[in-house]
């Protein structure tokens, strides 16, 4: 079993990665000192919760833990403030009270919507992450949480930092292929961002990872995770060097919303997304053969590289001027200038985005 620290002084905590750790929840919980007096909430969803609640609360109530749960649709349109609400609503009827936590049983959207009602919940209680997917080492750390707006991705939330994340691989065998390749695109975007090594790793093991082999599946997850925690230790509140995780993320969240939640997975949205980024390092110096190695790397896990056509220029144009990245005028963009290396940039105009859209929508 792997243990890392996300470093952020008194808000440091760990993230365990291993093979059986979801029988063991209340022993971490222990650890952790979550408490015994009070009430938990657990949220998951409609695909996760058959597969693996009952073990979860059958280990927290070994280890005297009185929990409730809370059972979202599955897919990312939970992600809403309807849904939202409803968990409140639960929390509420619940009796959770401020030493209560609420605990994430899922993947990316579970995550991100449990750990926004902890965020907001009597103005704030403590949230543990218990990811359920490849994506998820990526969401389940570094304390971003929210909810879409339809006009926008992620449009409202927090930061707010889980006390823990047990990360049981095992959960992982269950994943359709579809959602294995979509969370594989997270991983080798660690790679792409910090590590070229580690990109050319995830490409060479390609086959291992979709085939959720459990000593190549750790690794990845574990170097992925490493490279999330360096950077979120650094620059929590993403004042500068934290942008970086957005490498492909201001055309795949554009994709994502413009073609309707759910349609693309936020995997898939952010492997186009990241061709068009490699694309915009080649029109800004970089080698040209850096677009073919980034979609053959992509390819290899099998996610998609180009832009369906029906996909609207203009539309998606219109989304990325309401991403979070677009201040003052100008939309930042993560470029990479090698496999490995990236800078981040505030000065791209508008027609050259524009120009890279159109130039993703044209078969390889
Ligand atoms: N907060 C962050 O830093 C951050 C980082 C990356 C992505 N995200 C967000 O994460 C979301 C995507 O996460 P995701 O890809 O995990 O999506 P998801 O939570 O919708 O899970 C994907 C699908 O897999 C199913 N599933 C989950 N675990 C399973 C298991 N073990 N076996 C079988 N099926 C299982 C789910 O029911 C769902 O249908 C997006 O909303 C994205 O914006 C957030
Ligand atoms: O943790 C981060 O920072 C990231 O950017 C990770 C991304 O993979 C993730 O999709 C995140 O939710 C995007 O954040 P946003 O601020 O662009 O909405
Ligand atoms: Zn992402």
């Amino acid at each position: 079993m792997g243990t890392l620290t996300v470093e952020l002084g008194e808000r440091s905590y760990p993230i365990y990665i291993g093979q059986d750790l979801l029988g063991q929840a209340g022993a971490y919980f222990e650890q952790r000192g979550l408490s015994r007096k009070s009430p938990h909430l657990i949220i998951s969803d409609s695909n996760t919760a058959p597969l693996y609640l009952h073990k979860l609360t059958e280990s927290l109530a070994d280890t005297g833990y009185k929990t409730f749960s809370f059972v979202v649709e599955a897919g990312e349109k939970s992600k809403s403030l309807s849904v939202y609400e409803g968990v409140i609503t639960a929390a509420i009827e619940a009796g959770l009270d401020r030493s209560s936590s609420i605990i994430a049983l899922g993947g990316g959207v579970i995550g991100d919507l449990a750990g926004f009602a902890a965020a907001s919940y009597m103005r704030g209680i403590r949230f543990v992450q218990i990811p359920t997917t490849i994506l998820a080492h990526d969401s389940s750390v570094g304390g971003k949480v929210g909810i879409n707006h339809p006009l926008a991705k992620n449009m409202i939330g927090a930061f707010h930092q889980p006390e823990l994340v047990l990360y049981d691989v095992n959960t992982l065998l269950t994943l359709p292929p579809r959602e294995v390749s979509a969370g594989l695109a997270e991983m080798l975007k660690h790679g792409l961002i910090w590590d070229a090594d580690f990109a050319r790793w995830c490409q060479k093991n390609a086959e291992r990872l979709l085939a959720l082999e459990p000593e190549a599946l750790e690794y990845g997850l574990e170097m992925g995770c490493a490279v999330k925690a360096k950077v979120v230790s650094q620059d929590e509140r993403e004042n500068g060097l934290r942008a970086i995780l957005n490498l492909g993320h201001t055309i795949g969240h554009a994709i994502e919303a413009i073609a309707g939640y759910g349609t693309f997975l936020h995997g898939e949205a952010i492997s186009i997304g990241m061709v068009g980024s490699a694309m915009l390092g080649v029109r800004l110096g970089a080698d040209p053969s850096l677009v073919q190695e980034t979609r053959a790397m992509l390819q290899s896990l099998r996610l998609p590289v180009v832009l369906p056509r029906e996909l609207e220029t203009d539309a998606l144009m219109s989304a990325m001027m309401h991403d979070k990245k677009f201040k003052e005028g100008s939309i930042t963009f993560v470029v990479p200038l090698s496999i490995g290396q990236v800078e981040i940039r505030k000065d791209i105009p508008a027609s050259l985005v524009r120009e890279i859209v159109e130039q993703l929508k044209k078969e390889v």
